[in-house]
């Protein structure tokens, strides 16, 4: 797009700016053709939007872009360098409307999904595009694990990118023939306004339990964040999928009004409620009512835990708000591939098992370890840490949560970034000595893995919790590679064990 065509786009939008263009350059001649907010990946045709960070003033990064070519910079105060400016009052926010614009607005191009929650959003973006791509509508994915445009499935950096980065996905996705897009909303997101200039069609919120709190301060921030996505991110007609077996999900409904489509597992008058009808080893036998029908659907779930249950309710609720029939959606699910590093299990040759997962919350940890010990038949090992500056708060109640339910608890390093990994360890301590439960602390993740599976006999299980399925550990001297998985690979080529 020509940046004379922009500033026109800029002009009939809401975006509150001004435009600086140098005498000497001829807005008609200068072809855009992507933003990005680091001046590291700035170049010829690349807009620079100087955000203000927690760290940084992206402004002074703004001579690094010149220099690498870019055109024009979008930025909060006139800069003395001789290129266009767009100048706005809030770069962070608007980033995305400027990219939406630049790339020729791709999120009205498709039905925009969006999941929030604590707990939840990715296993839930999973299960809703598996029904929506089952049902023929193709749709691209956003979050945690990964970004998928339709085409190229790539591993994520943000759940929820910047508004730049979330633009040029959608326009990917758009490119490539999606119909819909489901992504998760973070609350870091949400705050930081990456997803200003998005309008969606559907959200969803899965529940509220105990994170964040070093970024939000309180739970009633947190969830006001949360709440945000609804008050201020809907196109007309919008709809929101609420997880009413939660008590600020319940607030949420009464918020939202007639928009809401409640799901539960525990109360029957709820719009969608499903119960377990039977637990065996390849998962839950569910009965689900539903809008739609009269009757009452049964399906077979390759998933464990009633969590896992509310996260199918979301996702059915939201594939039948926008057109899917829960028949349809439930035989997708019934079908759909495992959701990586969740509740992902492994069998072993010696007759134990092992499982990872993503719980890095007391409440995580208490639904993934609730939901293996009735499978479990034997000891229920538990093999966790905490990330480094996050919420300090939670680790103790992943200690108490992890001892109360596992049998041998190891406690290790997850995500120890700036911090030191033995104090982050030491604050989980007394969490895990609230019970009787035996325990060691082994700060190098890989022995601690290690020493949990050879602690685990036949009908064992060692649980392997907090990074599913990430691939890098970040440590303070920066990233290394490490994947829960393949330590567990390792462990077996060394042992002699293999996975059935
Ligand atoms: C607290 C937080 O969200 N911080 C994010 C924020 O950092 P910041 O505000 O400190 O940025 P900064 O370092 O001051 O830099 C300011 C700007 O200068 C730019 N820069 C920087 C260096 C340079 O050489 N050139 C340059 O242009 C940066 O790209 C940035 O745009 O902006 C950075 C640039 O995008 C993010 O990488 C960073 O995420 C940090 C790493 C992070 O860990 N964020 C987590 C907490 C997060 O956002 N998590 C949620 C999920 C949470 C959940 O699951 O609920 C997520 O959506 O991923
Ligand atoms: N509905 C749920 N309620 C409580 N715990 C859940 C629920 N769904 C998943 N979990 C637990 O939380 C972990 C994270 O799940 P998931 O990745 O789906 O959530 P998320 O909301 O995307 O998390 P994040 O914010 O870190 O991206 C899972 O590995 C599981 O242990
Ligand atoms: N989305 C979560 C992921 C936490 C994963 C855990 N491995 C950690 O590093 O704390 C967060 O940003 O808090
Ligand atoms: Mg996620």
């Amino acid at each position: 797009m020509k940046l004379s065509k922009l500033i026109r786009a800029l002009d009939k939008s809401a975006v509150e700016h001004r435009a600086y263009i140098p005498h000497e350059v001829d807005a008609d001649e200068v072809e855009l053709s992507d933003i990005v907010c680091d001046s590291r990946k700035a170049g010829r045709g690349v807009i620079f939007a100087a955000t203000k960070g927690g760290h940084s003033d992206a402004h002074d990064f703004i001579p690094q872009a010149v220099e690498a070519g870019s055109p024009a910079v979008l930025c909060e105060r006139p800069y003395d360098v001789d290129i266009s400016q767009i100048i706005c009052p809030n770069v962070r926010s608007a980033m995305g409307r400027v990219a939406s614009l630049l790339f020729e607005e791709p999120s009205r191009k498709m039905t925009m999904i969006a999941l929030t929650g604590t707990n939840g959003k990715t296993t839930s973006t999973f299960m809703t595009q598996a029904i929506l791509n089952a049902a023929g509508v193709k749709s691209g994915l956003m979050g945690t694990v990964q970004y998928d445009d339709g085409k190229i499935v790539e591993e994520a950096e943000h759940t929820t990118p910047e508004g730049c980065d979330i633009q040029r996905l959608l326009s990917r996705m758009a490119a490539n023939g999606c119909q819909a897009c489901v992504m998760e909303a973070s609350s870091h997101a949400i705050i930081q306004g990456r997803i200003d200039g998005l309008c969606y069609d559907r959200a969803g919120f899965t529940n509220l339990t105990q994170d964040h709190l070093d970024y939000h301060g309180d739970m009633e921030h947190y969830f006001l964040a949360k709440k945000k996505l609804f008050d201020g991110y809907m196109r007309n007609n919008w709809k929101a999928c609420i997880n009413v077996d939660d008590e600020y999900g319940r607030r949420l409904r009464g918020a939202v009004g007639r928009r809401a489509i409640s799901y539960s597992v525990a109360d029957e008058s709820a719009d969608f409620y499903a119960s377990i009808k039977n637990v065996t080893i390849d998962g839950l036998e569910i009965e689900v009512k539903t809008p739609e029908s009269l009757g009452k659907e049964s399906a077979k779930l390759p998933l464990f835990g009633s969590y896992n249950v509310s996260n199918a309710l979301q996702a059915l609720s939201l594939a039948w708000s926008v057109g899917v029939s829960s028949h349809a959606a439930l035989s997708a699910l019934e079908n759909m591939p495992q959701v990586p590093g969740r509740l992902e299990r492994y069998r072993l040759d010696s007759g134990a098992s092992c499982v990872i997962d993503f719980a890095h919350t007391a409440d995580g940890l208490e639904k993934a370890l609730g939901a293996l010990r009735p499978i479990c038949r034997g000891k229920l090992i538990v093999v966790f840490g905490a990330g480094g500056d996050r919420d300090r708060t939670k680790r103790p109640l992943m200690g108490e949560v992890a001892s109360r339910i596992g049998d041998f608890v190891v406690v290790t390093s997850d995500n120890p970034r700036s911090e030191e990994p033995s104090s982050i360890m030491a604050e989980i301590e007394p969490g895990v000595k609230k019970h009787d439960t035996p325990y060691a602390m082994i700060v190098d993740r890989r022995t601690a893995i290690y020493d949990g599976l050879d602690r685990a006999g036949k009908d064992d299980m060692t649980v392997i919790a907090g990074r599913g399925p990430e691939t890098r550990q970040i440590l303070k001297d920066g990233p290394i590679p490490l994947v829960d998985k393949e330590i567990v690979a390792d462990w077996c080529a060394l042992r002699r064990r293999k996975v059935l």
